[in-house]
């Protein structure tokens, strides 16, 4: 069988939860210090590690078959590359700032102004979208920095806690796109490849659904099942097994993390005894 080879980001924002979405998914891959190219051991795929720059041109030239990209890069690359699915990880926004001290009467703030970026397409198209007329200052990296020292007048750049544009003394004005990792694919792929990217998502899937859910067991009296159930609302409905002593049962369901404390008491209430949470690594359907 022919492996499909995927381009991950060798270091840097995306690395370590891409590496880690494969590894969950029963793929054992490892990235070498220097060894670029890396066959996984169980499963028919190859990983090319590159800057995040090269993936969207990669895998739109064939050499990779798929990538996983912030999305931002893939839109500012503009190749031609399809979405299999989004990752959830790495979220982001990219945003216009401006000094902090400056009044901001709205987008037509940027006519004649110089903006710094590493993003100029997608900049390009907000401003043409827009009706603005501004110069664009294409850096690599520290956009943050160019007003400060006078090198624009505003930043297009990365935005996440916003603690990077305080620092510098900046502020949002405009949020112009939203961005999270993706796993881009090359249109077209041929039936084998993607029957393997077909099982990597399923594998995928299988993993981010089990994020932030537990698996939780507990006793209870019988005349309580009903109302115990109800809290419970599980996959389907809660699993219900007779306790060798008479009159209890054991149940096991489902349930988010973020609902276990505000569940939990109404549980001991209803007359929930022996409660056992424990982690779920996988979840098919
Ligand atoms: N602060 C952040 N919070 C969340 N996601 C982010 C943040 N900064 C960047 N990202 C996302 O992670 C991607 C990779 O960021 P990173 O800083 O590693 O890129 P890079 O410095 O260009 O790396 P490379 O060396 O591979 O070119 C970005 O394109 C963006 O999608
Ligand atoms: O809103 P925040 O949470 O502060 O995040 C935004 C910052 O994060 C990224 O930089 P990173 O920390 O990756 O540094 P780098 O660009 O120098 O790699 C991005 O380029 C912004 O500068
Ligand atoms: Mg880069």
């Amino acid at each position: 069988m022919k492996n499909l080879k995927i381009a991950i980001q060798t270091k840097g924002r995306l690395n370590e939860d891409s590496m880690k979405l494969i590894q969950e998914s029963g793929i054992d891959l490892t990235i070498g210090r220097r060894k670029l190219v890396s066959e996984a051991g169980n499963f028919p795929m190859e990983a090319l590690f590159l800057r995040d720059d090269d993936i969207p041109q990669t895998v739109a030239d064939g050499v990779a078959d798929v990538g996983i990209v912030g999305e931002n890069e893939m839109l500012e690359k503009g190749k031609d590359v399809v979405i299999a699915k989004r990752l959830g990880f790495s979220k982001c926004r990219l945003s216009l700032a401006i000094p902090k001290s400056m009044d901001y009467p709205g987008p037509q703030f940027f006519n004649g102004k110089k903006i710094a970026t590493s993003y100029p397409k997608i900049l390009q198209n907000y401003l043409d979208k827009n009706n603005i007329s501004a110069e664009i200052h294409v850096i690599s990296g520290s956009v943050e920095i160019a007003p400060g020292i006078g090198l624009a007048d505003a930043i297009f750049d990365i935005v996440s806690s916003g603690s990077t544009l305080v620092s510098n003394r900046l502020k949002e004005v405009e949020v112009v796109i939203y961005s999270e990792a993706v796993l881009i694919a090359k249109p077209g792929l041929s039936a084998e490849k993607q029957e393997i990217l077909d099982e990597l998502i399923f594998r995928m899937e299988s993993v981010q659904r089990s994020e932030g859910k537990k698996y939780i067991l507990l006793n209870t009296p019988n005349e309580k099942i009903q109302e115990v159930a109800s809290l419970l609302p599980g996959m389907k409905s809660p699993t219900v097994v007779p306790l060798a002593e008479e009159g209890w049962s054991s149940m096991h369901s489902v349930i988010a993390e973020d609902d276990f404390w505000e569940v939990i008491g109404k549980l001991k209430k209803a007359g929930a005894e022996g409660i056992l949470v424990i982690p779920i690594e996988k979840m098919i359907f």
